[in-house]
């Protein structure tokens, strides 16, 4: 069985527990009583690279990065360095988070948010917008293609912008096939969990130029952003990094100085 695999049987079993806790009924009442969410796609289309900072504790590949004890704070930091949307993992079992941890950062920030779980169930969509998010992850390579399209659809339909996931050519069609606006390329293969820094520059000329490209995972610093920049990246997604050096707002800063050079601006 393959990494994703192994997750996503995770991420049903707990699943499963809320939904049986709370039943979708009651969970739509609840989320709409919340605000509607922000528009993460003019936020992706301001000038320059944006830098998308997530808060991630734990990974598959390196097991614990950082305690995180207090997200909001980190979070606190992400938006005083000049993040564009913070990216809030609520994957449990293998990256540490919760959506309690997603509830903490909204309450904290005015900045765009977004859910990045493994996200199979509409149920989950709206749990997001019950905990505060503008945006959530869609990952091709878990979702057979009527669930990718239909789940692009209902979380379009909630406010939701979707950020749908790639990492092979096969993946981009489908992306673009299901109608999504926004497409991270992860650099991360989530079958093997090896990192190609090179997948963004391979398969971002696949996605066409109306869409919004994101270059997801390995980036260690302003010279990774200027690398993706150069392959035509509008965005990077940036968590390890930035977790375990030990100024993350000053490490949100220089990326966010090395986007807004004059030659990168003006790019979508
Ligand atoms: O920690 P990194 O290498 O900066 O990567 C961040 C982000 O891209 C990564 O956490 C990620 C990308 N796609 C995912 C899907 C699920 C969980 C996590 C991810």
């Amino acid at each position: 069985m393959s990494v994703l695999d192994e997750i996503l049987d995770g991420v049903r079993a707990d699943l499963a527990d809320r939904q049986a806790a709370t039943p979708l009924e009651r969970l739509k009442e609840q989320a709409a009583t919340v605000p509607w969410p922000k528009d993460v796609v003019a936020a992706l289309r301001s000038p320059g690279v944006q830098v998308i900072a997530e808060v991630k504790r734990s990974s598959p590949s390196k097991g614990p990065l950082a305690a995180i004890a207090d997200p909001a704070a980190l979070a606190r930091d992400y938006a005083a360095g000049g993040a564009c949307l913070i990216s809030v993992l609520t994957e449990r079992r293998r990256f540490g988070g919760s959506l309690a941890d997603l509830a903490a950062v909204r309450a904290a920030v005015e900045t765009p948010l977004l859910r990045k779980d493994f996200v199979v169930s509409a149920y989950q969509l709206w749990e997001a917008r019950l905990h505060g998010a503008d945006a959530v992850l869609l990952i091709v390579a878990a979702l057979p293609q009527d669930a990718l399209i239909s789940l692009v659809e209902r979380a379009e339909s909630l406010g939701l912008t979707p950020l749908v996931e790639v990492h092979t050519e096969e993946e981009v069609e489908r992306a673009v096939a299901a109608g999504a606006t926004v497409i991270g390329v992860n650099a991360r293969d989530l079958k093997t969990l090896k990192v190609d820094r090179g997948t963004f520059a391979r398969l971002a000329p696949l996605i066409p130029d109306d869409r919004i490209k994101i270059a997801e995972s390995g980036v260690r610093g302003p010279h990774d952003l200027l690398a993706y920049a150069g392959a035509g990246a509008d965005a990077v997604l940036v968590g390890e990094s930035l977790v375990v050096g030990r100024n993350p707002r000053d490490a949100v800063a220089d990326l966010v100085t090395a986007g807004a050079h004059p030659a990168l601006r003006d790019r979508h």
